[in-house]
Order: structure tokens, then sequence, then C-alpha cells
């Protein structure tokens, strides 16, 4: 949605923008039922309907009531009248649409055009199908009252709403209420008759689907329209009792209370950590966002995990590499002889099991650490993975089924034509597209597009789509950093060297998985019970890691630290002289 991630909860959507819940949800609003009761049991509405019944007597009444504006459809309602009138004779003399116009609220040449088309097709009805004592549309265009309104509801056999466009549009509930009437009172419908409400209503209007007895319209099809006029009114009498009662349970049980309640009820279970959370501005101009931040999320302070990295026997390093260890904006992506030697450092350390993870291809990470001979790379989000630079990679995705790459190529390919600076890259187990070089504000719009577009068009693929730092990758299911985390804790507690330090860094989505793994893996047997956890994003966003460094340099800083506090310093540097 927009691009943006979201999860479908039981019964609503569930957003997360910027380290906020958005929830969303259709929540259609219902009437009050007191206040129409209330009008129900008004004396001067019981004297407006004996004259009503008194004037309409013999004829079946369709009533419409709406504002007069462009978008109601009423001309369209009076063509169907016509049309009714037309094919089905036998309604002529008994059939009458009783047109209740509030008056508009705007002004424009549009409205006067609407106002003319319906005065004049209200004229050539009545002049053809009209006879003394009988005109087939009655056209209402003065302010009538709540009151007035119940009135003709008591008096309609069937309400018709042709809106073309619309909100909600509530008066098929109140026609619903109104009908049914309200006990002890000599009300719309005669006490102890069988309660009836038929409906011809717009597939575009907001209540709809929640009535499931109507009969539902395209209101620009003027044909159907009128056979829907005809089929409404000529419906066995137990039929419509039937759908009345379904009208009426829906319509009395979702009433505007009920609404109330359960909007308050998911706006409390949508905001329940937004007081937990600190609220921060960040960026400029356009790029200013709020962000929501967890308490708990700080600076990652160097003195402390230094501490606790000495205090540990068996640690567990694992960094991402672009945005992380290597600058974002860097032109050359191969690693510097500075991280080369801080890596070697670490890997050095015997209680050290170290590892480069990363979304980039097993052959140039292999080849940019090749004089880091006992780290351990994960490569393409862990497809691949290598625990040291003399073992074989393994497979780590479960799916060698790539028959998506078909469907996927030519989505990317029409986004690549469409977005200058835009490219492909093929990666052995995943698809990448890259928009870092195409216009920022242009290229992110079509990311999100394209996302949207994969995942329709892959919905039933072994895959998955996720988007990261100006990319919009197709990867297997199923591999993810998060897996890779897994396997390395489980490996080290197999050789009975369960991990008492975790330090994960990383700046992207696909970080997120590792955070969200290492925050879990406390609970599990993996790590030691005593473990020190440092979980850390790079640059100060909503993460799942509880903490973070500002930039690259600050993670080189971070690392130098760690690197003088571990042992056997001196033959990791003998081994770098050596093979770069
Ligand atoms: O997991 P990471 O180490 O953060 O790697 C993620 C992706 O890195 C590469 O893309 C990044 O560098 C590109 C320039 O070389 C840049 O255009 C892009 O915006 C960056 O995201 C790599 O090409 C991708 O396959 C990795 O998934």
């Amino acid at each position: 949605m927009l691009g943006l991630e979201y999860q479908s909860k039981r019964g609503y959507i569930g957003l997360e923008y910027y380290g906020r819940m958005v929830g969303i949800k259709i929540m259609p609003v219902g009437i009050h039922m007191g206040q129409i009761q209330s009008v129900l049991n008004l004396p001067e509405k019981e004297w407006r309907v004996s004259e009503l019944k008194h004037q309409f007597e013999g004829k079946m009444v369709f009533l419409g009531v709406d504002d007069m504006d462009i978008f109601k459809g009423i001309n369209l309602k009076l063509l169907a009248m016509e049309q009714l009138l037309k094919v089905h004779p036998k309604w002529q003399g008994r059939a009458i649409l009783v047109q209740i116009a509030n008056p508009a609220r705007g002004t424009g040449r549009d409205l006067e055009e609407i106002q003319a088309e319906i005065k004049e097709s209200c004229k050539r009805i009545n002049e053809t199908y009209g006879e003394p004592g009988y005109e087939p549309i009655v056209f209402i265009d003065r302010p009538v009252s709540f009151g007035e309104r119940m009135a003709f509801y008591a008096v309609a056999e069937c309400v018709v709403v042709t809106a073309v466009r619309d909100g909600m549009n509530l008066t098929p509930y109140e026609y619903i209420v109104c009908r049914q009437g309200v006990s002890g009172s000599e009300s719309c419908s005669d006490a102890n008759a069988p309660k009836k409400s038929m409906l011809v209503v717009s597939e575009f209007i907001g209540c709809s689907p929640s009535l499931s007895g109507a009969i539902r319209i395209n209101p620009w099809n003027v044909e159907a329209t009128a056979e829907a006029l005809n089929e409404a009114i000529s419906m066995a009498e137990p039929e419509k009792q039937l759908r009345h009662e379904k009208h009426y349970r829906y319509v009395s049980t979702h009433d505007v209370a009920y609404w109330s309640r359960s909007f308050l009820q998911d706006l409390e279970r949508t905001c329940k950590d937004h007081f937990k959370r600190r609220c921060w501005g960040i960026g400029l101009s356009f790029g200013f966002r709020v962000v929501a931040l967890d308490p708990n999320f700080r600076k990652l302070s160097i003195d402390a995990i230094v501490m606790s990295y000495m205090r540990a026997k068996n640690r567990a390093i694992l960094l991402d590499y672009d945005g992380t260890v290597m600058p974002q904006t860097s032109i050359n992506k191969t690693p510097s002889l500075e991280v080369i030697s801080l890596i070697n450092t670490l890997c050095g350390d015997s209680k050290n099991t170290v590892f480069i993870v990363s979304g980039r291809g097993r052959e140039s990470l292999g080849k940019w650490f090749s004089p880091c001979e006992k780290l351990g790379i994960a490569a393409e989000h862990g497809y691949f993975l290598r625990w040291s630079r003399h073992e074989e990679w393994e497979i780590i995705g479960q799916s060698t089924d790539f028959g998506w790459i078909q469907m996927a190529e030519p989505v990317m390919k029409l986004y690549t034509e469409a977005t200058d600076g835009s490219s492909i890259e093929t990666k052995e187990s995943a698809l990448v597209w890259h928009h870092q070089d195409a216009d920022p504000g242009f290229g992110s719009c079509q990311a999100k597009e394209m996302l949207d577009h994969l995942e329709s068009v892959l919905a039933n693929e072994p895959v998955a789509v996720k988007s990261g730092q100006f990319i919009v990758e197709v990867k297997p299911q199923g591999v993810s950093k998060g897996l890779v985390a897994e396997k390395i804790f489980a490996s080290m507690a197999d050789r009975g060297r369960q991990a008492d330090f975790v330090l994960c860094i990383g700046d992207d989505r696909s970080d997120e998985d590792m955070f969200e793994f290492i925050g879990s893996a406390m609970t599990s047997n993996m790590l030691s019970s005593n473990a020190a956890v440092y979980g850390c994003t790079v640059g100060q966003k909503p993460s799942k890691a509880k903490y973070y460094l500002d930039d690259t340099t600050e993670v080189i800083t971070m690392l130098h630290a760690l690197a003088e506090a571990s042992d056997s310093l001196t033959s990791t540097e003998v081994a770098i002289g050596s093979s770069y």
C-alpha cells in the first residue's frame, strides 16, 4: 500500500510509518436510533402521514431524498422512472416518484445545467405519462423538515438512491428504521402490519455493501435501474418482509453508538504503544518527518560495549556491509585497508566469530574479503554462507525454483525503460532494481509503484519483494539476515560455544530481520542466558535495534575500540601485511 509495508491483521490493516502504527479499517458509520425514534413519536408527523396517505392513496410511491448537487444522479433516477413507465405500462397511472431535493448548497454552471436537465425531465415525463389526478413525478425542491421526511418514508414503498459518487448516504438507514416504526406508536407502518423497506441503491454509495437486502444498481445504466424499480415493487410480500428484517437487524445493531465504541477500541489498540514512544522531528523541508522512537532506543556507548566485550568468552559479531562499514556515498565499494585490518584483528581473537552479512553477491564479497582468512560471509542476504575462506559456500535457501525470474524481469525492464538512471542487477538468487542514479522523487515513486506491481504479479511465487536503500529486490522466500543470525548462533551453541556477546550492526530494512531475531534469541537456548546483546542501527530512525550510531565513521570508531580490546593483535597485523 503506497509502497509501504503493511500487515493484514484480523479485520484491519496495520501499517508502520516512521515508527508509528497506523491502523486502516473500513468502519461504516450508523445512525442515531434514539433521535429517529423520538421524531417518529411527534404528533405533527402523524398528521402529515395521514395527509400523504390520502394524497397517494392506491399508488406505489418511490421516494428519493437527495441534496441538489451534481453527484446525486437525480436526473438518472428520473430517466429510469421514465423507462419503467415506458417498458412496464402497467405502472402508468399507478407508480409515482416523489423526489425531495434539498436546496443546493453550492452554485455554478454545472449545477445550473443539471437543474435545467431535471426540470426538463420532470416536465417531459409528467406531460407524457400524466393524466388528470396523476402526476408520475412529484418534485419537491423546498426545505423539508426531518419530521416531514419521516412522513414521506412512511408512505414510500421503495427508496431509490442513484448517486454516482457519495459518502455513506444514510437515507436508506433512516428509511429502514422509520419503516420498522416504534412499538406502541401509530407509526409509519401500521403498528402490527408486516414491515417492508424496499431499496434500490447505487453501488457507488458507502452504505451499499451493508445492505444485503437492497437491489444494487449502476445508476449510469438507466435500463437496468428501471428493471430494478420494477423488481422492487413487484416482489412478493414475504420476500420484501424478509429483506426488511435483514436490513433492520443490521442498521439497529450498527448504529452510531456501536460505531463510536468500535472506533475508540480500534484507536486504543492501534495507539497502545504510541505513548511509550518519543516523537522527534528530523530532516528539513520536504524531507521533514516526525518519527516515533522507543524511549529505550539510545546511542551505543563505546565504553559500555567495550566493557561487555572484554567480559565475554564467546562473541558473535555480525556486520552489514553497505551503509555500515562502507559509506553509502562511496563510489569505490571495495573495502578500505582500514576495514580489512579491523576485521582481521577481530577475527584474530579466538573468542570471536565474525561475519559480514550482506545483500551483495558472493563473488564480489569473496574477492574483497580474500585477505580475511577467518571471516565468515553471508552473501545475498544469506542465500550463500561460508564460514571461512577455506570452506565451501553453503546454500541456505530452500528453493531451487527460479521460474519467477521470467515473470519479474519483464516488470523490472518496464520500469527501467521508463525511469532514466535506473538499472537491473542480476544476482545468483535475486533480481535487484536500482534507482540511486535516477531523479530522487521520481525514482522513489517508481519504486513504490513497482513494488506493488511485483507483489501482485508474484503473489503465488516462492519469493519476497523488499525495498532497501534505493533498491527493490526480489529474492527467494525465507532467505533473510535473521535466518543467518539464527544459523550462526545455533552452530556456535552446537560447538559448545554459546554466544555471551552479540553485536549486530546494519543500516537498512534487511538488517531489521537480524535485529528482530536477536531480540527474541535471548529467550531461546541459542545464546548464553547472561549474553550481552547489541543490536545497532546506523542512523537515528525507527528500528527494532535498541542502539544506534550516527554513521559509518562512528561504526569504524567503535570497531577500533573493540579491536584494541582484542587478543592476538600482532599476529593479525602480520596476516594483513602478507595477503593484501
Ligand atoms: O546488505 P547490504 O550490504 O547493505 O547490501 C545491500 C545491497 O547492496 C548493493 O546495493 C547498494 O549499493 C549500490 C551501489 O553499489 C546502490 O546503488 C544501492 O542503492 C545500494 O542499496 C547491491 O547492489 C544490492 O544487491 C544489495 O542488496
